[in-house]
């Protein structure tokens, strides 16, 4: 079967613009092509960098007779060797012929579309060609300093405020846009029916960025630390199946239901306690709940983080800030705050390393346990493998290795603490914010757990009011700047523009749950959309797109059910014994995008007890 390389309307020309004509024959052309592939059209592969690198990594030029002769079999081996995330070309023997096998590939995701197939549909052939989607403008397509005049003083936005930029563009640019970020470019849309193309179709393990300090740390340090939301591949793929049977099953977390409660229990005693004080006392309450509650799942075990003693004892001190300071210099790496570590090991660098040592030591410690204890009750006869005990599942899960088991460990830990912490404040400050609202929820609380009962499984599935509130917290005060990023893995067509596979996709979360195409009265706090009538219908239908705190798809937050289930502990425990109210003079909320959404100011709760 002939195969048809992609001609210039299907390619990403864009990317290429004013380098290369698809039209200009390849200088290393020196023969035609001796089998139905155009010239023309063969040209697509001729670009600079991929003619230099050929050039560069290849023995010989790369434009050998034999590379003329694809059949259909050498096409679909070479869009396999493309579509390799290590950038290596694979052994294949009509790749041999050109590239050695290990040749680096100079393939960016996104030239992977340059292959395209008979398969590809109509409508992106007849959709408008990539270069022509809205960009931001020359200065800002820079590699690396572009960014920089996408904010202030250029612009309204400074860096923390990355979020509401993408939202802003989307005002100025429509539905649909170009922007670069670093080296890459981005497609951002913003329109659920586009949201419905780009992701209906995922691929087994979808493509996320690699975070540079991540790599850094693990090419410096001895033990690697492999965090499950940016790994790719065979080994997320591995880690991710294991952890869908342990996390993703409602029994797997309504078990944590008691141990989890008492930390929520805690956490509004102590809040109320120190509600006077500093309020960054009171914030760092949030953060010690959040990390506390995970920490019940992923170690079995308190960490006394909400203990009286939790502040003056070293050692729990000693974890507690290097949880938070792994989370800050992450956050502070990524916006390119922080450049130096990059050549060498800095202040900066050296406390975050001495963060995730910390972590690393105390995580490695608790596993070993749990292995003794394993290999105890085995030798006991006490072990029961369907124990709802995740650490111990974690342990005798064959699938895993040791490093997998501390990677899933590590990363629960990372990405359970800010997120959750941050959301429950935004939470508390709509629930203080709408006095109204937050009665409807108490007085529900209240009609089915009383002033002391417990949360348990049947309760929570009355409590549609009150879980209908977190929802509508979380809409209100959109968790995170954007919650799908995604490398498209098919040519697709979105607002009438060809978006080639392997582009980056961020849809824009944030802006769709303000967005009134979305939500009626979308700055009002109204937990009452949510709510479902006796037939199963909400007053109006909410698109599933339109809301994703969460993610979607095979990547999607792996700890959504732990995260809500502590959000609904820690509301209806407060709300059981106190009113949330804000002190006097509290301003008006800032929030800014670490990318976790952060209240700018810390926010000075107040507890009332109830009558
Ligand atoms: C309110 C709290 C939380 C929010 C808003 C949140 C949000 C998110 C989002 C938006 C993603 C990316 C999803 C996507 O790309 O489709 C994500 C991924 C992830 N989250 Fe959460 N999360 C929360 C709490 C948690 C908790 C408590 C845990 C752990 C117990 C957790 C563990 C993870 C992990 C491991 C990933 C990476 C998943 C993967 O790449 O396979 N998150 N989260």
């Amino acid at each position: 079967m002939a195969v048809r390389l992609a001609r210039s309307r299907a390619s990403p020309v864009g990317f290429y613009r004013g380098w290369v004509s698809h039209k200009t024959p390849c200088p290393f052309l020196t023969k035609r092509p001796s089998s139905n592939i155009s010239r023309q059209s063969f040209s697509c592969f001729c670009r600079p960098s991929f003619t230099t690198r050929c050039l560069k990594y290849s023995s010989r030029p790369h434009f050998t007779p034999q590379s003329y002769s694809y059949n259909s079999q050498s096409n679909s081996q070479m869009r396999q060797a493309m579509s390799s995330t290590q950038y290596k070309s694979r052994q294949t023997t009509s790749l041999k012929s050109w590239l050695p096998t290990g040749t680096l590939f100079p393939i960016r995701l996104r030239e992977m579309s340059s292959l395209s197939t008979e398969e590809e549909s109509e409508t992106y052939r007849k959709a408008m060609p990539y270069r022509k989607i809205p960009t931001t403008g020359v200065i800002s397509s820079l590699p690396y300093i572009g960014a920089r005049f996408l904010f202030k003083p250029f612009t309204k936005y400074p860096v923390e405020q990355f979020g509401h930029m993408i939202n802003g563009l989307h005002e100025a640019h429509g539905p649909i846009y170009r922007l670069k970020i670093s080296k890459v470019w981005q497609v951002n849309i913003d329109r659920v029916e586009d949201a419905e193309i780009a992701f209906r179709k995922e691929e087994d393990a979808p493509y996320r960025t690699p975070l540079l300090i991540e790599q850094i740390y693990n090419q410096r340090a001895k033990s690697p630390v492999n965090f499950v939301g940016i790994t790719n591949g065979s080994h997320w793929r591995r880690v991710r199946s294991s952890l869908n049977v342990l996390m993703n099953r409602p029994r797997s977390v309504t078990h944590y239901l008691s141990a989890q409660e008492q930390v929520a229990v805690d956490f509004a005693d102590r809040l109320y306690r120190e509600q006077g004080s500093d309020p960054a006392v009171v914030t760092d309450l949030f953060f010690r709940f959040a990390t506390e509650s995970v920490g019940v799942v992923c170690f079995n075990k308190r960490l006394g983080f909400l203990d009286e003693d939790s502040r003056t004892d070293a050692q729990k001190a000693k974890l507690l800030w290097s949880y938070r300071t792994n989370t800050r210099c992450v956050s502070e790496a990524m916006f390119g705050r922080r450049i130096l570590y990059r050549l060498y090991e800095d202040s900066f660098y050296r406390e975050y390393k001495e963060a995730k040592e910390t972590i690393v030591e105390h995580a490695r410690q608790c596993i070993a346990e749990a292995r003794e204890e394993t290999t105890q009750r085995e030798k006991e006869g006490t072990l029961d493998p369907d124990e709802a005990n995740f650490l111990l599942s974690l342990v005798t899960e064959k699938s895993l290795t040791e490093q997998d088991v501390f990677d899933v460990v590590f990363s629960l830990m990372a990405a359970g603490s800010d997120t959750t912490s941050c959301t429950l404040q935004l939470l508390f400050y709509a629930l203080a914010t709408n006095p109204d609202k937050q009665e409807k929820v108490a007085e529900e609380v209240l009609t089915h757990m009383g002033r002391d009962g417990p949360l348990t499984a049947p309760v929570l599935d009355k409590l549609a009011y009150m879980t209908a509130a977190v929802r509508e917290g979380m809409r209100l005060y959109f968790p995170v700047a954007s919650s799908g990023e995604r490398f498209s893995q098919h040519n697709t067509a979105l607002c009438g523009y060809q978006v080639p596979k392997g582009t980056r996709l961020i849809l824009n979360s944030l802006g769709n749950a303000t967005c009134p195409r979305y939500f009626d009265n979308p700055e009002s706090f109204s937990p009452e959309r949510w709510l479902r009538n006796k037939e199963g219908r909400r007053e109006k239908d909410i698109h599933p797109l339109a809301h994703l705190p969460f993610g979607v798809g095979r990547r999607n937050c792996i700890g959504r059910r732990f995260a809500l289930q502590e959000l609904y502990l820690a509301a209806t425990k407060t709300l059981q014994k106190y009113r949330i109210g804000l002190k006097e003079g509290c301003p008006p909320l800032e929030t800014i995008f670490t990318p976790v959404r952060v209240p700018k100011h810390h926010l000075p709760f107040t507890l009332t007890p109830r009558d």
